[in-house]
């Protein structure tokens, strides 16, 4: 393939691969590595166009020194890239560093007579420790990126050091080599590039679904406790409660409105009374099964439904274990406080269809015990002589 087709593949490949990452380094919220990569796509880029440019006004040895020049600048800028990307701590400056010794020797080499073959193993060496930096460092963080994205570049930056610590031999046996060698070496950083720039790709797909994954549970959650809000009943459950029960199966929507609540706040305060919303949370959570759902709808205020019973008979038995936990002593600092619920419960299917007409039942049967003298649990009836009840009522 002439020389002339191989440097127009590569300056169009790494002027779009130069523009795509300076579109990522103003995404908003992103980070600095694309923006490192856009400059060292810009170097790429200059190093092919001075190269031919050069090659085709004056003599080689020019062409070369240019291209050696600003290749040594795109290999450091690819390397700080990675470092920014991947959130390392490592200063610039070693990097800085590193190539102010890779040009100066370029310059010594351009400046004075040493042999060509000098000139290239320097150069060489520093762009392969350069590219071993990077193929270490890609694989060595293969895991924090989907699909081995980060192997892929492991891979090619380390057969781009062989290129590199070999092309200046073969160029010295077979001078046509020249040709290919710069063939091979565009696609592998072609292949280099392409795997970084699919995996910024995939951080922002990643950080697209983390960020949509906690607005989902800053929707459905309730703050203060962690467990499900009364969006999250009203939006997902109602179709879950009708699939989650096979045929004979009941469902029990049980009302908690904890009693005496109020003092706490008024006595040892706010923040007293929210560690205790939280107590109460985590001993619902601890007392029922992990399919059953737990919510607060309200300041003490707690729904708890319960899933594939078999019996109507074993939600009396559900609400004597939920009451048993609730008035236990719930120790603030040091002080101990004892509250008391009043449960009001309905049953899926026999009280209703839908959510909102279950926790309207509930709610009365709820209303209920607290009329009654508070601290028992009571299941909804419309016939009031067929209400069952418990410890409040005794
Ligand atoms: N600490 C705290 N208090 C809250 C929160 N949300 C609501 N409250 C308070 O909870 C109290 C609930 O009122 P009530 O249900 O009448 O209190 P109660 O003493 O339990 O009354 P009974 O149900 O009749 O026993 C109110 O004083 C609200 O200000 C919250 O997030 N944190």
């Amino acid at each position: 393939m002439p020389s002339e087709i191989v440097h127009t593949i590569g300056c169009t490949a790494y002027s779009v691969f130069a523009i795509l990452f300076l579109w990522m380094s103003r995404v908003p919220r992103t980070n600095s590595g694309p923006g490192w990569w856009a400059g060292a796509m810009a170097f790429a880029l200059a190093a092919r166009l001075a190269y031919q440019l050069l090659l085709d006004q004056t003599d080689l040895a020019e062409a070369v020194f240019a291209y050696a020049a600003l290749v040594a600048v795109e290999k450091t800028l690819l390397a700080i890239g990675l470092v920014e990307f991947l959130g390392l701590k490592l200063r610039h400056r070693w990097f800085w560093g590193a190539l102010l010794l890779a040009e100066a020797w370029v310059v010594i080499g351009w400046l004075s007579d040493i042999q060509p073959i000098a000139r290239s193993v320097g150069l060489a060496v520093f762009n392969a420790g350069f590219l071993g930096y990077v193929a270490w460092t890609a694989f060595r963080h293969r895991s924090e990126i989907p699909h081995h994205l980060l192997l892929l570049t492991a891979a090619a930056s380390a057969m781009l050091v062989v290129h590199w610590m070999s092309a200046f031999l073969i160029f010295q046996a077979f001078p046509n080599w020249r040709v290919t060698g710069f063939l091979l070496g565009t696609v592998l950083v072609l292949v280099q590039y392409l795997s970084l720039l699919a995996a910024v790709l995939a951080e922002f797909q990643r950080r697209l679904v983390q960020a949509e994954a906690n607005a989902l549970d800053m929707a459905f959650q309730d703050p203060l406790t962690g467990l499900n809000n009364q969006r999250y009943m009203n939006t997902l459950f109602e179709k879950a409660l009708v699939l989650a029960n096979r045929p004979h199966q009941y469902s029990a929507v049980i009302f908690i409105d904890l009693d005496n609540f109020k003092p706490i706040n008024d006595l040892a305060g706010h923040h007293a009374g929210d560690e205790v919303l939280r107590t109460v949370a985590n001993r619902l959570r601890r007392c029922t099964r992990s399919t059953d759902i737990c919510a607060r709808i309200g300041g003490d205020e707690f729904v708890v439904i319960c899933t594939q019973l078999e019996a109507t008979e074993q939600v009396g038995d559900i609400a004597t274990k939920l009451l048993g936990e609730l008035i236990a002593p719930i120790a603030v600092e040091d002080k101990r406080f004892v509250l008391g619920a009043s449960i009001g419960i309905s049953l899926y299917p026999i009280h209703g269809n839908s959510l909102a007409e279950l926790l309207e039942h509930a709610d009365k049967a709820m209303y209920q015990i607290k009329r009654s003298g508070k601290n028992g649990y009571r299941i909804y009836s419309d016939q009031p002589s067929q209400t069952s009840a418990g410890p409040a009522d005794r």
